[in-house]
């Protein structure tokens, strides 16, 4: 039977790369690419279907950071399908990063190195904003929007004799220490990437205890260090093939340079072939290159606190009903000024 697979963020990088190994390795597959830029996600399905002739790829128009847009984009999605079998969440954005040189001349002499490069525990900064929602603009995207489409979608993704499945694309730069309940949004930080990417760990585990039941199974991958989109914001493209061949002798003590789009695709497509009730939800599942570049996915236990988790889980769901009732007051607000413009004609 034909399996709905839906991922976000589906037109570059990773979630690209994703969308080409599923197509290659499995058949009866219906794709949908979320994506919030349909020019580039027109050229992705392009793609896919000259190296898939036939294949069933569909868009859907999905600002991941935008509350109506995933309220939009889910009513779209429960009137196309009748159920989903995979929903990957992969969008995510790391805003203005700035490289810390001196943590980062410092951590080589160190003997946290390899550490420091698998998870730039350290490094890295980012300068984040509010955006239209009123909302931390990295937690809308890494985090909340994909929050509120699981919501929409639990009709479509908790049906009882089915099993569906989540997926997070985390980072290995999720870290505790940046995390703050009492500021889930990372309003005071200056590490909202490191804290979104955290708070989708912890929320991965409420998912599997409150929706297990249900039939819904939530996993966390990292994908490791991979040269995309998103790491040319850190440094320039240039750069970054200037020390290739650094990055390849790093990688011989460091198997989280996975550095390829495909490789870092690893585990994503590992757990589409896996049994959810053989996964372990506490663990985050790695995508490793050797120094040879064999490709392997490894669990590693996520350091993360189940009463944390179940309170983020609640504030999720309050800020929800605070967004929703914005929302519900702008549309009503609207109605009446059209009225009002349609009565004064
Ligand atoms: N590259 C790396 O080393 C690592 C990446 N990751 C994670 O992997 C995931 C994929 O990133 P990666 O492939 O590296 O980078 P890319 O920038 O190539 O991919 C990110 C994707 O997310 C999309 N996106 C961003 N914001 C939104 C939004 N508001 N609504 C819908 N789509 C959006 C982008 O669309 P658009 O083209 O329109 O910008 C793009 O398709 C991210 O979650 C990232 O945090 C984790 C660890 C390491
Ligand atoms: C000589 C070079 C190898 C210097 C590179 C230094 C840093 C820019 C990188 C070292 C570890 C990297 C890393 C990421 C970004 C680039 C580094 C900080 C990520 C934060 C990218 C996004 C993630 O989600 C996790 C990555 C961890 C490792």
């Amino acid at each position: 039977m034909e399996r709905v697979v839906i991922v976000t963020g589906a037109n570059s990088g990773i979630g690209l790369a994703l969308c080409e190994r599923l197509l290659t390795e499995n058949s009866q597959i219906r794709l949908c690419l979320a994506c919030r830029n349909m020019q580039r996600a027109e050229a992705a399905r392009s793609a896919l279907l000259t190296s898939h002739t036939g294949a069933c790829v569909d868009l859907l128009h999905l600002d991941v950071g935008s509350v109506r847009s995933v309220l939009t984009a889910a009513k779209e999605v429960k009137t196309r399908y009748r159920k989903i079998d995979f929903l990957y969440l992969n969008a995510g954005i790391m805003p203005n990063p700035q490289v810390d040189i001196r943590a980062f001349i410092k951590g080589l002499f160190s003997r946290n190195v390899i550490n420091m490069f698998a998870t730039a525990e350290g490094l890295l900064t980012q300068q984040d904003h509010l955006n239209s929602d009123g909302l931390q603009e990295v937690f809308a995207t890494n985090l909340f929007g994909h929050f509120l489409m699981i919501r929409e979608l639990e009709p479509l993704l908790c049906q009882a004799g089915h099993t569906s499945r989540v997926v997070w694309t985390s980072s290995s730069n999720a870290r505790r220490s940046a995390f703050d309940i009492e500021d889930m949004q990372h309003r005071n930080g200056t590490e909202p990437y490191s804290s979104s990417k955290y708070a989708s760990d912890m929320l991965s585990l409420a998912l599997n205890r409150q929706k297990n039941s249900q039939g819904l199974f939530s996993s966390v991958i990292c994908p490791g260090l991979v040269m995309t989109n998103l790491t040319y914001g850190i440094l320039p493209s240039f750069f970054w093939t200037l020390i290739m061949p650094i990055m390849w002798l790093i990688r011989i003590f460091t198997n989280t340079f996975t550095l390829t789009p495909y490789n870092g695709a690893e585990a994503l497509h590992w757990l589409f072939l896996q049994a959810p009730e053989s996964l372990d939800p506490r663990a985050k599942y790695h995508s490793l290159t050797s120094g040879l570049g064999t490709n392997y996915t490894e669990p590693q236990r996520m350091d993360i606190d189940e009463e944390m988790s179940e309170a983020l889980y609640k504030k999720l769901l309050k800020l929800e009903t605070v967004v929703r009732r914005k929302l519900s007051e702008e549309n009503a607000d609207n109605k009446a000024y059209q009225q009002y413009l349609n009565e004064t004609e």
